[in-house]
């Protein structure tokens, strides 16, 4: 291979180096906009978190009871008890539950919430109601405002 001279080696090095800088600074401007560092995923918690997921294993359990001892589980009690009483337990809750609120007691509104819900499973049970199918409406619902769609319902011609 033939010697190449000192000087002309520097003079490419230079040159390569001074096209070396064009480029960057051509790849400069062309860059796109900076893009936010993805977060890592965080692990998944070894527990189910609490989540309104335990709705639908409520409900699982509750159907799970339905015929069983009543002296055991309150659900069968409930159950055997018939819809009236599980209509009055329901009704029950949702007035304690409401005093709660109107009172402002914060932490007794959260107790007697779980008890309306759990009082309402119990309903859907005996009606043979799945919780999807309320899922189902709420997601129907979703995006229609409350006011939108009184608006739209067909009005009574013999309305006052
Ligand atoms: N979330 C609840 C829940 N919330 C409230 N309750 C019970 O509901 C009852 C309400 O009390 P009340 O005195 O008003 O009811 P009652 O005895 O029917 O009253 P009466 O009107 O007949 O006098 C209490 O016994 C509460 O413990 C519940 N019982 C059960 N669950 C859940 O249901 C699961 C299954 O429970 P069992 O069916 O009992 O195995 C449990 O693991 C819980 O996760």
């Amino acid at each position: 291979m033939p010697k190449i001279p000192k000087t002309t080696r520097k003079n490419d090095d230079t040159k390569a180096a001074g096209k070396k800088s064009v480029t960057k600074k051509t790849a400069r401007k062309k860059a796109a906009p900076a893009v936010p560092a993805i977060k890592a995923v965080p692990p998944l918690p070894a527990e189910p978190a609490a989540t309104a997921e335990i709705l639908d294993r409520l409900f699982n359990v509750v159907v799970s009871r339905k015929g069983t001892d009543p002296a055991i589980s309150h659900s069968a009690r409930l159950l055997s008890r018939g819809r009236r009483k599980i209509a009055q337990k329901f009704g029950e809750e949702a007035v304690e539950c409401l005093i709660e609120a109107v009172a402002g007691n914060a932490e007794e509104l959260i107790g007697e919430s779980a008890d309306v819900l759990y009082h309402l499973i119990v309903m859907w049970v005996d009606a043979g109601i799945h919780p999807s199918d309320v899922w189902s409406e709420l997601t129907r619902r979703q995006g229609t405002s409350g006011i939108a769609e009184k608006a739209a319902r067909p009005r009574d011609p013999l309305a006052v």
